[in-house]
């Protein structure tokens, strides 16, 4: 991996934010460039594949492009609708709690989800806004008005953001020599999926009392572009001595992730990293802390198994048994299986995705 020598050049804190610690350990995550990607770098795409295969997370820089200078426009408007959005009473934000009907679109309430073992329970809230609802592919739910007013600014966020998600996989399905357009194929815009956009916010924790506000996970999905400000991100890298490290947000840039679906779709060539929200650090845990993120994942009755037609991805082992799940299902077990408003007596493990596979740990 690169070292971080290549992020002290750019502005490292956010306007009217607290600085992120110099004395925190951060994960050396490879800086790309959207400008680059879309002159079709050759350089670059091949630092692509190569963040995928080593830990599946990489900054994404997005100025210098038209396209990601407004993806990086519409994801400010939406901090703000997002700090709005929760401003609203507790009251009305449950009026938008779906999950009774097994939906993970809409509001969840702080502590609703447990976060480890031991039953903890999270310190967060999310708003979950469905892609097939703005793009008119669903019915539209029902919404607080704020959410109403910004659906514009949400779709060309979510547009750009697809886009984005697009671009990551035709490189990527043309880095394993898959058939011209398997990857995109399995993610079109209007096709039915769980694609969405996540408002989270959580408050400053007690200074005596700082947990681990979103437990540790994989991703559920293909592609995950997030923004965020303030730290408390953290990955564990590969390797059964991994410690996790800090994921330092870098202004001008998206933080990409890959999820499960690439995992299974590529059999464990990729990558779809462990990762946490702890209380950001330093001063930084005085603050409130708001992400923004766009999930991409495959449409709904896409079968999560290994692709046929690359000589890349490794072949299913004799003693490996592929589960039969489509996206839809396995979405919904991992979204809502560790929800202790929902699920009597919560089975951590039976809700879990990719991470033993990504932590590349021989058992
Ligand atoms: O808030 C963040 O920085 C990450 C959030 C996250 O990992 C998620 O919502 O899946
Ligand atoms: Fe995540």
């Amino acid at each position: 991996m690169e070292s971080q020598a290549n992020i002290t050049d750019i502005v490292n804190n956010f306007p009217g934010l607290p600085p992120f610690p110099d004395d925190v350990s951060t994960a050396p995550l490879l800086r790309l460039s959207l400008g680059k990607l879309l002159a079709e770098d050759i350089h670059e795409f091949e630092r692509l594949f190569q963040a995928s295969v080593e830990i599946g997370f990489f900054y994404l820089d997005l100025e210098g492009s038209q396209h990601g200078t407004s993806l990086l426009r519409d994801a400010d408007e939406l901090f703000k609708v997002g700090e709005r959005l929760f401003q609203l009473s507790l009251e009305e934000k449950k009026k938008y709690d779906f999950s009774a009907q097994n939906s993970y679109f809409g509001y969840k309430g702080q502590g609703a989800a447990v976060v480890d073992q031991q039953g903890n329970l999270d310190r967060n809230e999310f708003y979950n806004i469905s892609k097939d609802d703005i793009m008119g592919v669903s019915e539209p739910l029902p919404a607080p008005e704020v959410l109403h007013q910004s659906r514009k600014q949400t779709e060309s966020f979510m547009k750009g953001s697809h886009a984005i998600v697009e671009l990551i996989l035709k490189i990527l399905n043309d880095k394993l020599s898959l058939p011209e357009g398997t990857l995109s194929n399995l993610h079109r815009l209007k096709a039915v999926s769980g694609d969405q956009v996540r408002f989270i916010k959580a408050p400053p924790q007690p200074a005596d009392d700082r947990r681990t506000a979103l437990g540790q996970h994989t991703d559920f999905g293909s592609v995950t572009v997030l923004f965020n400000r303030l730290g408390g991100l953290q990955v564990l890298p590969p390797g059964a001595e991994a410690e996790w490290v800090y994921v330092r947000p870098l202004p001008g840039h998206a933080i990409i992730n890959l999820g499960d679906a690439m995992v299974k779709f590529t059999n464990g060539l990729f990558r779809s990293n462990i990762h946490r929200v702890a209380a950001p650090p330093g001063i930084q845990g005085d603050s409130t802390r708001y992400s923004l993120v766009y999930f991409a994942r495959p449409e709904d009755n896409v079968m999560l198994r290994r692709l046929e037609g690359s000589d890349l991805i490794p072949p299913i082992e004799e003693d490996q048994v592929e589960e039969a799940i489509n996206s839809k299902d396995w979405i919904i077990r991992r979204a809502l299986g560790r929800r202790v408003d929902l699920v009597k007596n919560v089975d951590y493990d039976k809700s879990a995705g990719t991470e033993q596979m990504s932590r590349r740990i021989k058992v």
